[in-house]
């Protein structure tokens, strides 16, 4: 009875939460572009973000063939790298080398640009064992040793080579800007640089406090505490992982060092807005963030995730993360092809690529359907003039938007 009784309350919590936006009369954002940073936990975000748009109807940008699943990174964003089935967007968040001038020609001037910040020595030694058959920088180090490559990294890295910006300084070259800063110029650069992209982005979440960040985001957005459910996707195993000493964290910390300014800057700066927001309220919600995934997982897997196995071990192809090379394992999560599962527990757990295809796949055929009824609308009032494009989706875009996009939250 206890347990029920509590049970309840949380429910009851969650409800009101819930329906609180709607009460207080105001309207979901829906204008958003995600950088999506590498080795950031930006996949898990980019998840929820893909499900939002399928559940509220929203046009998600999606990349040409040619540039694959991302906007043909490590090249600066550009428009043409938009698949035209995906124009005009709501959301942005596939990988991309960021361009706030690029990007300001797809999307209207109330969008939000949120992105995610993981801490360096952490999100180096994520890259460095993720892409260590994959980066010239790391191919060649001796074992594939880190404790090699941080000894002397400018024996092994050559800055002009492809693939670098998986070496030094990756969220700096992530959000557009220089890599490669010559050491004394950095104190400055790097201060500058924080501040440019704190002018543009709404909020820069970070992965350490990943639930606190959704809260804030959720705030941001006037979303639901439902809409920023999650499971955690695109991890490695415990043996793919290293532990760093002090020394190494520090070294990290040297070679990226704009980086390194950058996530200072921002976890001072998230948790500013975390204290406006009150930190009393940030630790209830986070609270109720997590019972309601307890009970999404009840929902949808019958009590507990489905099992964890590596990439080359998950049978539904649907839901076998990618992974880099034989010398990391990559997580996920497997679920028999059975179709037992409902499309929206699968989605929770389907990796980025494979998400990717299928959202291309459905908003091409929302794409001729618009274009085909547009076409024929307008044929019949002007049969000589030229076909029309579909719109925007301006299905949940908000008119009387309650906090402008670079209000704090
Ligand atoms: N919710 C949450 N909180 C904290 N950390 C998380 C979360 N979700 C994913 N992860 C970790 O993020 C790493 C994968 O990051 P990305 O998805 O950005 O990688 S990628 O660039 O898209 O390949 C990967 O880190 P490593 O395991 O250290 O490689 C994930 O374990």
């Amino acid at each position: 009875l206890l347990h029920q009784g509590g049970h309840l309350s949380w429910t009851m919590e969650v409800l009101r939460l819930t329906y609180s936006s709607i009460n207080s009369q105001t309207v979901k954002h829906s204008n958003i572009v995600f950088l999506k940073t590498h080795k950031t936990a930006s996949s898990t975000v980019q998840n929820i973000f893909f499900r939002f748009a399928e559940r509220n109807n929203l046009t998600v940008a999606l990349p040409v063939t040619p540039c694959d699943h991302q906007f043909c990174y490590p090249r600066i964003f550009s428009k043409h790298f938009v698949h035209p089935y995906t124009m005009p967007p709501n959301i942005v968040t596939s990988h991309m080398r960021f361009s706030h001038s690029e990007l300001k020609r797809i999307m209207p001037n109330n969008t939000f640009y949120i992105t995610i910040l993981r801490e360096p020595g952490a999100m180096f030694e994520s890259l460095f064992s993720y892409y260590n058959q994959y980066c010239d920088s790391f191919k060649r180090v001796p074992n594939g040793s880190l404790e090699a490559f941080l000894e002397k990294p400018w024996a092994y890295y050559h800055p002009e080579e492809k693939d670098s910006m998986y070496a030094r300084n990756t969220l700096t070259f992530d959000l557009g800007g220089d890599k490669d800063k010559p050491y004394k110029e950095v104190p400055t650069y790097a201060k500058r640089f924080a501040a440019e992209v704190e002018n543009v982005f709404s909020l820069v979440m970070i992965a350490e406090h990943f639930d606190e960040s959704l809260i804030l985001m959720r705030h941001l957005l006037s979303w639901d505490l439902e809409d920023v459910l999650y499971i955690k996707q695109n991890m490695r195993m415990p043996l793919s992982r290293s532990n760093l000493s002090e020394a190494q964290l520090n070294k990290i910390r040297e070679w990226n060092s704009i980086d390194a300014v950058l996530y200072d800057h921002f976890n001072v700066s998230l948790w500013r807005q975390l204290k406006e927001l009150g930190l009393a309220c940030v630790a209830r919600e986070v609270k109720l963030l997590r019972h309601a995934q307890e009970e999404m997982v009840r929902g949808c897997y019958g009590g507990r995730l489905p099992p964890l196995r590596s990439a080359a071990e998950i049978t539904n192809k649907d839901l076998r993360p990618w992974q880099p090379s034989s010398k990391v394992t990559i997580v996920g999560y497997d679920l028999p092809e059975s179709g037992m599962s409902q499309d929206k527990c699968l989605k929770m757990i389907m990796p980025e690529v494979q998400y990717t295809k299928r959202l291309l796949h459905t908003q091409m055929l929302h794409y001729r359907n618009k274009y085909f009824l547009n076409t024929i609308k307008h044929n019949t009032k002007n049969p000589s003039s030229q076909q029309q494009h579909p719109s925007r989706s301006i299905l949940v875009r908000s008119t009387t938007l309650r906090k402008s996009p670079r209000a704090s939250v």
